[in-house]
């Protein structure tokens, strides 16, 4: 029983291990924990509702889980192809290809979900 919560202790620290790498050698990754700050700092602002907070918080999880299997991709392309090979860069890119497809659909939802409190805010100065 002991072995086997340690084991799931140590999955855990693992997988920790696995988005502070990310976090670490990813300016991508940088850039998206800024950007789901932003989006955090603008939720409360605006006091968006319940299932808009749902909308906006699975769109920051798609996008970082993407950038986590993109850096896990590129890890591995690197180590089986270091030299050119078409094959390792059809992978990197689709895996990028992964990544950008998540953000253009955060952004997507970012702008149904806040476009709406900004006309509002704005509405005394237009
Ligand atoms: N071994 C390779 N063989 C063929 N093409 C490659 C190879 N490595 C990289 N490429 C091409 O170059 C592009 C950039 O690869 P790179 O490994 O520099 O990723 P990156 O997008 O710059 O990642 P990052 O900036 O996050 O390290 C890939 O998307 C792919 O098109």
């Amino acid at each position: 029983m002991r072995t086997y919560f340690t084991k799931r202790y140590n999955s855990f620290r693992f997988a920790l291990k696995g988005l502070g790498a990310a976090v670490r050698s990813e300016p991508h990754m940088r850039l998206h924990i800024l950007s789901a700050v932003a989006v955090v700092v603008a939720g409360v602002a605006f006091e968006v509702n319940r299932v808009e907070w749902c909308l906006l918080v699975g769109s920051i999880g798609l996008v970082f889980t993407a950038e986590v299997f993109n850096t896990a991709i590129e890890t591995l392309t690197n180590l089986v192809s270091p030299e050119f090979n078409p094959l390792a860069g059809k992978a990197k890119d689709l895996a990028a290809g992964a990544v950008l497809a998540a953000a253009i659909m955060a952004a997507v939802i970012g702008t149904i979900v806040f476009l709406p409190y900004l006309l509002r805010f704005l509405e005394p100065y237009l």
